[in-house]
């Protein structure tokens, strides 16, 4: 796919004015534009031939596509991605890519998509509120990059986690890992110790909580592991901020959330629960209490 300057433009404009329009009218793209009616139609056709577009009779609005392209855009502007491969994942709030970065490095690239099911709704039939929706997936979907590439950054290197490289929009550059969910292997036909690894990775959750993270969606769906039994936690928009959530509770520092308190116990939970299959078979208070305790 090749746009001209102008189109991106175009595009780019359509995005901003999303702000105030459900449907951006063609006079306000050909005033941004500062371009006439003919040439602004001639760009939107090409936009809308690429799907970067929905099109309505009340005017133009940036599709999924279109936001993927717009950050793609960015990254390769920014002379750091070179080349996009096969999807490596599909998740329930994202799709994870393969990439190749500039400096011939292997990365990934997560686009977050909250709310597309809500997307997909019959056209015809779409309520206003359905429309309403539509406009705040695109800002909560950078919203939940923006967020995890923060949690990223505080937490690499020190937590066994990607190494966060960029963000744009909704999507995020980060390090690659070459290994397996955790859900899909068999440790016992790893050359590792599982009760080595089982420490290990409450070890990193210990780091995690004294660096004031929970991760809150951890399980052996979030956990990649290499063949030599070296593993990385993933997936990290929903992580809570202790400091944070103690702060939106008027609590005084330091005082005890119990939010954090019921995430916490179940990523613990869900990491005994996986490794009772193991034979490990170890108590969650206990865990708990080693894992908040000095
Ligand atoms: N840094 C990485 N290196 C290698 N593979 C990765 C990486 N990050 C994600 N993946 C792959 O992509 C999948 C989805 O990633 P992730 O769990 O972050 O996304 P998600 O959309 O939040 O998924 P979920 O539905 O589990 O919430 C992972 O299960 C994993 O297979
Ligand atoms: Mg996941
Ligand atoms: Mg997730």
């Amino acid at each position: 796919m090749e746009l001209n300057d102008n189109e991106w433009r175009t595009l780019k404009i359509i995005e901003i004015s999303m702000k105030h329009y459900e449907w951006v009218p063609l006079f306000e793209i050909i005033k941004k534009t500062k371009t006439n009616k003919k040439e602004a139609l001639y760009r939107l056709r090409i936009l809308d031939k690429h799907k970067l577009i929905n099109r309505s009779s009340y005017g133009y609005r940036l599709s999924h596509w279109g936001y993927d392209a717009l950050a793609l855009n960015t990254f390769i502007k920014k002379e750091l991605l070179s080349a996009i491969g096969g999807k490596l994942g599909v998740g329930k709030e994202g799709d994870v890519y393969n990439v190749i970065l500039t400096n011939k490095r292997e990365a990934v690239l997560k686009f977050h998509n909250i709310g597309r099911t809500c997307f997909s709704m019959g056209k015809r039939y779409r309520s206003y509120l359905a429309e309403k929706r539509h406009i705040s997936w695109l800002y909560a979907s950078r919203l939940t990059a923006q967020k995890e590439f923060e949690v990223l950054n505080e937490l690499f290197p020190i937590v066994k986690v990607p190494e966060p490289i960029e963000q744009n929009r909704h999507a995020i550059i980060m390090g690659k890992i070459d290994g397996a969910e955790l859900k899909k292997v068999d440790l016992k036909k790893l050359d590792v110790d599982i009760y080595k690894l089982f420490w290990d990775i409450i070890e990193e959750i210990k780091k995690m909580y004294k660096l004031n993270y929970v991760h809150c969606d951890l399980s052996e769906f979030n956990i990649l592991i290499k063949e030599d039994g070296d593993f990385i936690i993933i997936d990290f928009p929903q992580a809570l901020n202790i400091n944070e959530e103690g702060q939106k509770f008027d609590k005084i520092p330091g005082e005890f959330s119990q939010d954090i308190e019921f995430y916490l116990k179940r990523d613990i939970g869900n990491i005994l629960r996986h490794f009772k299959k193991y034979g490990i078979n170890e108590d969650l208070n206990k865990i708990y209490n080693y894992i908040i305790g000095g």
